[in-house]
């Protein structure tokens, strides 16, 4: 379980958000987060992944944890190519580059990348780099993916082509998701546990 107890993230501009919530995420399941606009759901994520620390609060999961993410505004190298992209933050010392080879080759199969693989991300549709960014927060094997309405920019059928795939990896894997959406159709078809955050944790 990942337990995170009366959580307030105050920004250096005085903004505050968070409102000292408190939730448990189940491991190995898919959680789906709601809210409105502006109550913190990102803030959240970049606290889970160490990008923000929390003014206030605590959150507590397996220190040995591997955590990746996938925020909307994707972090693409852009003068290298997808095969590069996927691969990046992998050790190269821990996995040779048969097996990495690899790996990227069967994850860009499971996105529908591996026809643009020496393609530079610079070249590529909003989609393709969601689908690029989805297969590198996969190389690194999380044991917790967070996504941040990941999927924006694909068509429905895309989209829901791309979710059941995510969907087959995560029964595969067991990893746990957290997934942040505003999708109604796509949370009812990703979620297995909902968390909704209150108006009250909202500052605008
Ligand atoms: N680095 C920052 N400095 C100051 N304020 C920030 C910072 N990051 C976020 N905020 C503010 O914190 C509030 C929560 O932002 P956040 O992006 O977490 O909300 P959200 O629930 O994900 O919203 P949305 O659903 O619109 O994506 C917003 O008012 C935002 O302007």
């Amino acid at each position: 379980m990942i337990e995170i107890k009366n959580v307030i993230k105050r920004f250096e501009n005085g903004v505050e958000v968070l409102g000292g919530i408190s939730v448990q995420i189940p491991e190995r399941k898919r959680t789906v987060l709601f809210g409105p606009s502006g109550c913190g759901k990102t803030t959240l994520l970049r606290i889970l992944a160490g990008l923000e620390t929390a003014t206030a609060g605590e959150i507590s999961f397996p220190a040995s944890y591997k955590i990746s993410f996938m925020f909307q505004r994707d972090s693409l190298f852009d003068p290298v190519c997808v095969f590069e992209n996927i691969a990046y933050g992998i050790d190269q010392r821990t996995l040779c580059r048969d097996r990495l080879t690899k790996r990227v080759h069967s994850l860009a199969a499971l996105v529908g990348v591996e026809s643009i693989l020496m393609q530079k991300t610079e070249s590529l549709s909003g989609g393709q780099r969601q689908r690029v960014s989805l297969a590198r927060a996969l190389m690194k094997e999380p044991d917790l993916l967070l996504i941040d309405e990941g999927f924006n920019s694909l068509d429905r059928k895309t989209k829901n082509e791309l979710i059941d795939k995510l969907i087959q990896l995560q029964e595969e894997k067991k990893f746990t998701l957290l997934y942040v959406t505003h999708d109604i159709q796509e949370a009812r078809r990703i979620g297995q546990n909902f968390i909704e955050f209150k108006k009250e944790e909202a500052t605008d």
